[in-house]
């Protein structure tokens, strides 16, 4: 019989870790002495002894506050456990019939991994490679990548016409200089503060921090930008605890909200916050999707002072816990804000801004921010300062740009050419960004199966495998992360070397905050973009803004090839694993049912418990979510995307082009979406203020004066109004007055009729 070790499973415990005594063969004693003996083993062990340090650096960011939150309920995944028995069993199979042919190509390359490491000079990563030509496969070949000038000026043209159109915000004040001597002394931060501070190992501000801090303490209203990692957190961070420090402390309530797109940045801008306000008594909480709900609840209850949120769990806790609201919010912050301010938060967003005190400061950031009106209009700045140490298409200039072309009928070979990469130059510290949620995962097993030591981090894993992957990529127990979209915004993961696009992202913004994951702090970095025919817009638009020089990378024909058919012979394999996680989905789903079953039956569970409700019905945000995500198929009504999905079904698998245009596909329907909506007029808007100088188009609230019914009923030209005078009364006001179903055939019905001849 198959154990479970054998079909890749994992019992709850393994035969070898329990002694198995044989009834008939042992006395009760000699067990008595057996186990006797084991537990001496144990105290031999000192009970008390713990670690005195931490050498985790990541520790504190990732354990304490978003663990503690998580649910109980732990969910491992076994998929780096399968790939690892089916490399076992391939190497087996592989002895015995004599094949030398290893699948860990990476190995044979091993010189070439350190050759471009991040840090070392583009001189000396082209000697390096230039170096190692006598290796089986030829090294890749680096060009620098020409900007076409005469064009430029064309497009430049093109580009300030575009500018002009879009109506932008009138700022009572610009900010793009900062006083780089300025230290945080100067700025008169508190000591408790710089105490924080000092621990974080901040000495001195960043051109943003320096910025922006004085204006923030002034309580003005604030539309930041700066490139990707250069410190905005601390930049809104610091003025709002300093604030704090100096408000009377008379009864508990939540004066600061700030509001992120993700979980994962929710807990890193919350991590940050705990470790800058550890010398105060400012009380600061977690409100974001994924982690324990009543432990929230409870947390939020006490009227912290700083909530940190994603909005769609925030607006949970405003219908549901109890004592919880907005009313006394003198600061809102949107991080990431023009992903906040976008279509896929509109509604939420609109929801929030009108829970929260109209008096409030209103501090948004990005590396991308939007001056347009438009855009902003869900947030009415009052008197807002531009501070703009950066223009919103800036990259750090300490990264790095290198494309890999990709030729039309070359299509299929992506994934050999990230398998290349990964394996040959950039072995670690290394974040892949992949489209979609299933390319990802496919991603996680062809790379694991090549023996690269991979993670995946996407919206289809659980909240704890999501954190658990983030936590062990920071501590360098994964390679390569493999990732969506998802973590393109916002994430600090200190010493990430290098970001590959598996295709071109959607959108110049995506590209930025993508390529933002690296090169921080001042630190180098360099990502690589794999770039095919139909993607070359965007990358135009790329060159065009790049301040640097761009690098074109070309990978020797020969080694793609060798990693296409590495790939290939894997299929079979991916195949399995692919089909056995599935089977265990479905078990997995049936132990569910079960349990729930159970639990309705031992009335464990209460039934009758309290439903949560949301501003949303659960179908109006599907529906609402299917509506904006992109794709054709998904705007399909489900029954006929199942449909789409089952005809799939019988015919062969897709084919790797077939992949990666489904990939590029996805990115172009954004992309086009995108272009779409930014020419759209904005519709939301939060409230009307009278002070509201922002430059929104100022629709002065006019003096709504009540007319009686009486004037109302004759002035209304409206269409429906001249309708009923011709018709007559409608068939729910002919009801209420019981006119309706008269037998005689009298009433309304027969009047119109009369009325009409
Ligand atoms: N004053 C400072 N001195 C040194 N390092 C700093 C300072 N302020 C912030 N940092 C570091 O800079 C890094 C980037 O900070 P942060 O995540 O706030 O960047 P960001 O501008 O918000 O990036 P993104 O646009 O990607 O969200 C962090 O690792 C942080 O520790």
């Amino acid at each position: 019989m198959a154990t479970l070790g054998h079909l890749g499973l994992l019992g709850t415990i393994d035969e070898n870790e329990v002694d198995i005594v044989a009834e008939s063969s042992e006395s009760e004693d000699e067990v008595q002495t057996q186990k006797k003996k084991k537990k001496q083993k144990r105290s031999d062990f000192n009970q008390s002894f713990s670690f005195s340090e931490q050498s985790d650096p990541y520790a504190n960011l990732y354990k304490p506050p978003a663990l503690q939150f998580t649910k109980k309920r732990l969910e491992t995944s076994t998929l780096d456990e399968k790939i690892a028995h089916v490399r076992k069993q391939r190497k087996k199979q592989k002895k015995q019939t004599g094949d030398s042919d290893d699948d860990d190509v990476e190995l044979r390359n091993g010189d070439l991994k350190d050759s471009s490491h991040v840090g070392a000079d583009e001189d000396e990563i082209e000697e390096d490679i230039e170096s190692s030509e006598e290796e089986e496969f030829k090294s890749d070949t680096i060009k620098v990548k020409e900007k076409k000038k005469k064009k430029k000026k064309k497009s430049k043209g093109l580009e300030e016409e575009e500018t002009e159109e879009a109506e932008k915000i009138q700022f009572s004040e610009n900010i793009d200089t900062y006083d780089e001597t300025l230290t945080f002394q100067d700025i008169n931060v508190s000591r408790p503060l710089m105490k924080g501070l000092a621990q974080m190992n901040f000495e001195k501000p960043t051109p943003i921090q320096a910025a922006t801090i004085p204006v923030a303490l002034m309580g003005r209203d604030i539309c930041a930008c700066a490139v990707t990692g250069s410190g905005k957190t601390i930049a809104f961070m610091l003025p709002i605890l300093e604030r704090l420090l100096y408000k009377p402390k008379e009864s508990p309530v939540t004066r600061v909200l700030i509001l992120v797109p993700t979980r994962e940045l929710a807990i890193q801008v919350h991590s940050v916050a705990k470790q800058l306000a550890q010398f105060t008594n400012i009380e600061i909480t977690l409100s974001a999707g994924g982690l324990d709900l009543k432990a929230q609840e409870a947390t939020l209850r006490l009227g912290p002072d700083v909530v940190i949120a994603t909005p769609g769990r925030l607006i949970d806790h405003l219908h549901n816990s109890p004592n919880f609201n907005l009313k006394n919010i003198e600061i809102l912050v949107l991080d990431e804000a023009d992903r906040m301010l976008d279509e896929y938060f509109a509604e939420q967003m609109k929801e929030i801004i009108n829970l929260c005190s109209r008096t409030r400061q209103t501090m948004l950031f990005s590396a991308t921010m939007s001056e347009e009106v438009k855009d902003l209009a869900a947030v009415s700045l009052k008197s807002p300062v531009r501070i703009f140490v950066n223009e919103n298409t800036d990259l750090a200039l300490n990264l790095r740009q290198e494309f890999v072309r990709i030729r039309p009928n070359r299509e299929g070979d992506r994934e050999a050419v990230v398998a290349a990469l990964v394996s040959r130059t950039f072995p670690d510290h290394t974040i892949v960004f992949i489209q979609t949620k299933v390319q990802a995962h496919r991603m996680h097993i062809v790379l694991g199966l090549l023996g690269i030591n991979v993670g995946e981090l996407h919206g289809n894993l659980s909240q704890l495998q999501r954190l658990e992957t983030l936590k062990r990529f920071k501590n360098s127990e994964i390679d390569v992360l493999l990732a969506t979209d998802l973590a393109a915004r916002g994430l600090d993961i200190e010493g990430v070397k290098t970001v590959i696009n598996f295709t071109m992202p959607n959108t110049m913004n995506h590209y930025i905050h993508r390529v933002g994951r690296t090169a921080r702090a001042g630190k180098k970095g360099r990502s690589i973009t794999l770039v095919g025919e139909q993607e070359r817009k965007l990358l135009k638009e790329v060159v065009k803004k790049a301040k640097t020089p761009l690098k074109s990378r070309i990978i020797p024909q020969e080694v793609i090839t060798k990693y296409r058919d590495k790939i290939e012979s894997l299929e079979e394999d991916i195949k399995q694993l692919f089909e056995q996680e599935k089977e265990e989905k479905e078990m997995r789903s049936m132990e569910n049912q079960v349990n729930k079953a159970q639990n309705i039956l031992e009335k464990k569970k209460e039934m009758m418990e309290q439903k949560r409700t949301w501003f949303q019905t659960h179908k109006e945000r599907m529906q609402e979510k299917a509506a904006l995500r992109a794709g054709d198929l998904n705007r399909l009504p489900s029954r006929q995307k199942k449909k789409g999905k089952d005809r799939n079904k019988g015919n062969a698998l897709p084919t790797a082009e077939d992949r990666v245009l489904n990939e590029i596909s996805k990115a172009k329907v954004y992309g086009a979406r995108a272009v779409k909506r930014a020419l759209k007029p904005k519709r939301i808007r939060a409230f009307e203020d009278d002070d509201f100088s922002s430059g929104a188009p100022s629709k002065k609230k006019k003096k709504v004066k009540h007319k009686s019914a009486f004037d109302e009923e004759l002035t209304n030209t409206g269409k429906l109004a001249l309708k009923k005078f011709r018709a007559g009364p409608s068939y729910k006001e002919r009801k209420e007055h019981g006119l309706i179903g008269r037998k005689n055939g009298k009433g309304f019905k027969s009047f119109r009729g009369k009325r009409k001849r």
